[in-house]
């Protein structure tokens, strides 16, 4: 398990100094997007690297038990043996970071993985605190997150209050973080902005610094849910947040876009944006994830046209 943020002081000093230059934003964000990607092996080796940044995710109303046996299943083994073999890689060496469920589906989760051996290499993420809308009284988030944490999970994405940000009340939504950070106890705490409800990228920011100084582990872009996801601007936003925030308090926190990323090519320009913005130090599934249920098989058909020289058809690679 890597290291946990300790979070700092409540700087509201800092908040009030923050001004994001939206037009710079979208500068850069098409720069980085309009960006010839790598390509041959390069892009293979990339794209492995992005399969293990990978929070395997299903959060659907629906979701049953053996949806999720599959889904551990497959994050046990993302790959195939044939592809990984073919591209010089030892069968089985590639797992994807986590998986990533709803509460009440870690206990079967847990005891996939234990069953598979693989209860130490894949982390068990569970959406928790009312996810998606956060809507709940606190004491229930708060045991929502206690329970996840005796069940099995490793990593709590919880999703914040956006009231909170819109109305800037930044001290109760630090309280509030914090004491999610406190329900965690050993488990890492991902932080849910939910950035296309924050109304703007100053909000944005203001929000990730609190997220961090409050101690989140890592900082999310939004559940899924929301009208709109991640985006790389957003993701710009947030990155700079992350920088400052290590420049001035000397702690690395993780970042995750989650929403939406469905596609090779955006799990590429999310690793070029994340290499240029925040540098190879957060080119890991330690620092960086993806939070995705449809990227996976896109990734493996992409491989398979490097491999074959073929497009597989859209069902070749289905999660099951
Ligand atoms: O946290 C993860 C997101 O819910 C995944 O969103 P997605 O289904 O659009 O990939």
């Amino acid at each position: 398990m890597a290291s946990s943020n300790p979070g700092c002081e409540l700087d509201l000093g800092w908040l009030n100094s923050v001004h994001v230059n939206t037009a710079a934003v979208y500068r850069r964000a098409a720069n980085i997007q309009s960006r010839k990607t790598v390509k041959g092996v390069h892009q293979a080796a990339w794209l492995l690297r992005a399969v293990t940044c990978i929070d395997l995710t299903t959060l659907g109303g629906d979701d049953t038990d053996s949806n999720v046996m599959r889904l551990c299943a497959k994050a046990a083994r993302p790959i195939s043996n044939d592809m990984l073999n073919a591209l010089g890689f030892e069968p089985g060496s590639i797992q994807t970071g986590a998986i990533c469920v709803y509460p009440s589906k870690v206990p079967v989760a847990y005891a996939t993985l234990k069953k598979m051996g693989m209860e130490e290499k894949i982390n068990i993420a569970s959406v928790a605190t009312g996810f998606p809308s956060g809507q709940y009284p606190l004491e229930t988030r708060l045991a929502e997150i206690r329970w996840a944490v005796e069940k099995g999970a490793t990593e709590i994405d919880i999703v914040i209050d956006r009231s909170l940000v819109i109305n800037k009340l930044w001290v109760d939504l630090y309280q509030e973080i914090q004491k999610m950070k406190e329900a965690c106890g050993p488990a890492h705490l991902k932080s849910i902005l939910a950035v296309g409800e924050l109304g703007s990228f100053d909000n944005v920011y203001k929000a990730s610094l609190v997220a961090m100084m409050a101690g989140s582990d890592f900082i999310k872009t939004s559940t899924g849910k929301e009208t709109v996801n991640a985006t790389i601007p957003v993701g710009i936003v947030m990155c700079r947040a992350i920088k400052e925030y290590c420049t001035k308090v000397g702690y690395q926190v993780g970042f995750k876009p989650a929403g939406g990323i469905r596609t090779a090519q955006d799990s590429l320009t999310w690793l070029i944006m994340i290499k240029e913005e925040l540098g190879n130090e957060w080119l890991n599934n330690k620092m960086f994830r993806f939070g995705a249920s449809g990227l996976l098989g896109d990734i493996e058909r992409q491989l398979h046209h490097h491999l074959t020289g073929r497009y597989s058809s859209a069902t070749q690679f289905a999660m099951g």
